[in-house]
């Protein structure tokens, strides 16, 4: 149930038609390529929509990068969501976008296939084993191609191209043989595999090369960017001088030099906050609590439904705390919003049915008549409704087995205005490097997690005061202004100083 955006495309203006039917190229001095558009397209008939209208995008790459690009005068290139469908460029929230096709085929093979059951699950840890087929490379490849040439009919001479994760990895070196003038940066939202992980992929020359092609490559974590590192050194025999790459052609002569460094994402604090203030937010937080029964403690969980985000883990720590009486149903109740997310790749379908079944045995075990132990929402919200939930929650619960970054956790603490409630954080998130005052654990460990969670909801305001307030301060002075702008000023004096 996203909330769905009114707004129907309108077309840049046109002055004539080119050869694949779209309108002359305007050309842009800034763009941002990812996988996805910040919208999304309707299905028709999906929430009595007609299927002619636009919804927000899932996930945190969205929420990082659309407040920078409602500030610029940049393009946005990416898939609209409409498998086989062609959309022409149109506005959007004051953000110009270029929508890039996909058919069902390369959804399935591209999107389903090698991003997200090659390179996801080999990324996050091989936590589901990642399939290898060279069907899904072709198709990878050949979007990439189909991206790379989008920007390359868009970008205007020495324009600064901002590429985006995983999806799109061979997109710097495509861009950078078919136009040179360019000044190309690319940013990973995911963690880098360790090369002895990496090296499991039959292409690892070929990703590596692909990401060569940037001045500058960023990573969520100090760590991702050294495995990144040390694969360029392994894997294309690049040596490495502190943080930059250099890779040499037949003759031994450098032929380009990258950079590779950590600028840890974060959120539009502004945004969360001021809503945060919003007194219909804040009784719609008091609404919650009470439609809950107005139990002592409110634990909230909110991912996308993915195998990465340790859902299960979290659901065994509390079933086991219920059984043993620490917790009891009425004293405490969990939310836990699973968004929908990738639900025709396997393993993702595997995870519903198995949370879902886990779900209805802890209500049908511990539910008394009034009140409930988990209240499971398979359901995206808007940003109004997320922050009311982490208003009503007394403690935050993100237990991930492997996690880029994870905004939901600066998202809490920037609403707790008040200096209250706590946040259980597993140390496998990147947030973990940031949020050092967060109760940090390891979500393997069950015992250790249960503990954890005891400790957040036994917690003394005056532990949460000074935890919260320190948490606060470090996010209020790196917010997603601060990330995007270290980044392409790190980009702009890599190509100055290359140049000079
Ligand atoms: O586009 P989808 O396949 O529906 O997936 C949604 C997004 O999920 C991932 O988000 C990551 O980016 C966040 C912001 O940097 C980060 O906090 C989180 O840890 C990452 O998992 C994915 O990387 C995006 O490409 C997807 O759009
Ligand atoms: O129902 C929902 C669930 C999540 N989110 C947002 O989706 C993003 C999730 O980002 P995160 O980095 O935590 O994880 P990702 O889904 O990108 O892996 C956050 O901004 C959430 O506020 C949302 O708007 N509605």
């Amino acid at each position: 149930m996203q909330t769905p955006v009114q707004e129907k495309p309108a077309a840049v203006p046109e002055s004539g038609p080119s050869a694949d039917g779209h309108s002359a190229e305007t050309k842009y001095d800034f763009m941002v390529v990812s996988n996805r558009l910040p919208v999304d397209r309707c299905t028709a008939g999906e929430d009595g929509d007609d299927g002619s209208s636009w919804r927000r995008s899932p996930g945190g790459l969205v929420t990082a990068l659309a407040p920078m690009m409602t500030k610029t005068d940049g393009a946005w290139v990416g898939w609209h969501g409409a498998p086989d469908e062609t959309v022409k460029p149109f506005s959007h929230s004051g953000m110009d976008l270029v929508p890039v096709q996909l058919s069902t085929e390369d959804v399935e093979l591209y999107y389903e296939g090698f991003s997200n059951a090659t390179l996801w699950p080999l990324y996050h840890d091989v936590i589901a084993p990642p399939e290898f087929h060279r069907t899904w490379w072709d198709a990878y490849r050949r979007v990439n191609r189909r991206f790379a040439d989008a920007v390359v009919r868009h970008a205007d001479q020495g324009a600064t191209v901002w590429i985006q994760d995983y999806q799109l990895q061979l997109v710097p070196r495509m861009l950078r043989e078919a136009r040179p003038d360019l000044r190309i940066g690319f940013f990973n939202h995911i963690p880098f595999p360790p090369p002895e992980i990496f090296a499991q992929l039959p292409w690892r020359q070929a990703i590596i090369d692909g990401l060569m092609g940037a001045d500058l490559v960023g990573f969520q974590r100090a760590s991702d960017a050294g495995n990144f590192m040390r694969s360029a050194r392994r894997f294309l025999g690049a040596s490495v001088k502190q943080q930059q790459v250099h890779v040499k052609g037949q003759d031994g002569e450098i032929t380009h030099i990258a950079r590779a460094q950590a600028f840890p994402i974060s959120i539009d604090v502004r945004q969360i906050s001021e809503l945060a203030n919003k007194p219909e937010i804040i009784e719609r937080a008091r609404q919650i609590r009470q439609d809950l029964g107005n139990p002592k403690t409110i634990l909230l969980g909110v991912d996308r439904l993915d195998y990465t985000k340790g859902i299960r883990h979290r659901l065994k720590a509390y079933e086991e705390l219920l059984n043993e009486g620490k917790l009891t149903v009425g004293e405490t109740t969990l939310i836990q919003v699973a968004s929908p997310s990738r639900e025709r790749v396997e393993q993702y379908r595997l995870l519903r049915e198995e949370v879902e079944g886990t779900v209805g045995h802890i209500n049908g075990t511990y539910d008394t008549i009034e009140n409930t132990a988990v209240r499971y929402l398979h359901h995206s919200y808007p940003v109004e409704e997320m922050v009311a939930l982490y208003l009503a929650a007394d403690v935050m619960l993100v237990t991930a087995l492997r996690d880029g970054m994870n905004l939901v956790a600066k998202e809490y603490v920037t609403a707790r205005k008040e200096n209250d409630g706590a946040l259980v954080l597993s140390e496998f998130a990147g947030a973990s490097d940031q949020l050092k005052q967060a109760l940090l654990m390891n979500p393997h460990d069950i015992d250790g997690l249960k503990d954890t969670i005891m400790r957040a909801v036994n917690m003394s305001p005056k532990d949460a005061a000074r935890r919260m307030r320190s948490m606060r301060k470090q996010i209020l002075e790196h917010d997603v202004d601060h990330w995007s702008a270290d980044f392409l000023q790190a980009l702009n004096e890599k190509v100055i100083r290359d140049d000079s």
